[in-house]
């Protein structure tokens, strides 16, 4: 006989109380920690004991759940702890309803104190003045490439990388209507502009595109104004009330964009190897033939991979750049720290920005 509904409710009612009961010893095993963290004074957020607890649970999984829901429920289970501990206040491109509100919400779990911040200068500003503990920034789009503000100021500043994660980026056009009729100006971020460039070429020739200084703040222009549009999140509709009047419009249905967060290594130095790690450097070497040659060669002599090169101008006026370099694997592993002593030789301006696990 197959169970009726009231009983499978019921079996269901019984094991939510289990949960909440195994949750709750759980909350209270890291109550347990967070005292031990603050007598010894040491950072509360540990995103290489998250990697691995996330990595080991999905190992362990046998199903029905996938391994992406794991993610997702633990990532909220250790964010509800961690704010047990202590709550983190984590900085971003606000105001709310961003992408990156978004990015910080995946990262962190929901439970943290969040701070919208005006620009990305102010999200490293926050955090190296230490209103945030940590800040979220983009520093990659799968269509625009790199977002060049954000790779000068790790420059600039002492903050360094502890985490990633990346996001599928869904622009959507924004309105008061319903409808994309007599739509006049179209408020969003440069990048959402340039990423949905072809569709508004294509739907809204006629309309102004009006750079703004995000993609909630074009939202919420838009929102008092019957002619304006904005191009943002599903999120950012919900947050100011607008329509939905056309879904997905930009040129790339694959569109990401990839998010550091950063801190001051005060509040947490290098995160340990967490079994799948990444370390992001800035080099310069000198202006010579074959320079940026031999700086693969320590690579390939310790096999070591990279998994991304990107060149910035180094304002010198001398055609010198610096390169972003990530590369896989962590520091304490023999191989990986032989290669980047190798590669420090070779460079004459060198700064590991981070050592971290892979994000999603
Ligand atoms: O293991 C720790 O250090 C904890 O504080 C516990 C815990 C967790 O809930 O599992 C919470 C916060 C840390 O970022 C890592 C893990």
């Amino acid at each position: 006989m197959p169970k009726t509904l009231t009983e499978l409710r019921h079996g269901i009612d019984q094991v939510d109380r289990e949960l909440l009961e195994l949750l709750n010893r759980r909350a209270a095993l890291a109550n347990e920690v967070g005292e031990l963290k603050r007598a010894e004074g040491s950072p509360v957020f540990r995103p290489e004991r998250e990697a691995q607890v996330i990595n080991g649970l999905q190992g362990a999984n046998t199903g029905p759940l996938r391994e992406d829901n794991i993610a997702h429920i633990w990532r909220e289970i250790m964010s509800a702890c961690r704010a047990l501990e202590a709550p983190q206040r984590v900085a971003f491109l606000g105001p709310y309803g961003t992408f990156s509100e978004q990015a910080a919400i995946q990262f962190f779990g929901s439970s943290i104190e969040k701070i919208p911040s005006v620009s990305i200068d102010e999200v490293f500003r926050a955090t190296a003045a230490g209103t945030a503990e940590y800040g979220v920034v983009p520093v990659e789009n799968s269509t625009e490439g790199v977002i060049a503000r954000s790779l000068d100021l790790f420059l600039a500043t002492p903050l360094h990388i502890v985490g990633e994660t990346s996001l599928l980026v869904r622009h959507n056009l924004l309105r008061k209507e319903k409808t994309m009729e007599g739509v006049e100006v179209v408020l969003a971020h440069p990048q959402a502009l340039a990423q949905c460039q072809g569709w508004l070429n294509e739907h809204l020739p006629e309309a102004e595109r009006r750079a703004v200084s995000s993609n909630a703040e074009g939202a919420r222009l838009a929102a008092t104004h019957p002619q304006w549009a904005a191009i943002a999140s599903e999120r950012a509709a919900t947050e100011f009330g607008l329509h939905i009047a056309a879904h997905a419009i930009q040129d790339d249905a694959f569109n990401r964009t990839r998010f550091a967060v950063i801190c001051l290594p005060q509040t947490l130095s290098a995160p340990e190897a967490s079994g799948k790690d990444c370390v992001s450097l800035i080099v310069s070497v000198p202006n010579r033939p074959g320079a940026v040659h031999d700086l693969l060669v320590p690579l390939k002599n310790h096999g070591v991979s990279m998994t991304r090169f990107e060149s910035r101008p180094a304002r010198s006026g001398q055609w010198e750049y610096f390169f972003y370099i990530d590369l896989q694997g962590h520091p304490a592993q023999p191989h990986v720290a032989a290669a980047l002593k190798d590669l420090q030789a070779l460079c004459a301006f060198y700064k590991v920005l981070g050592t971290y696990p892979v994000g999603e």
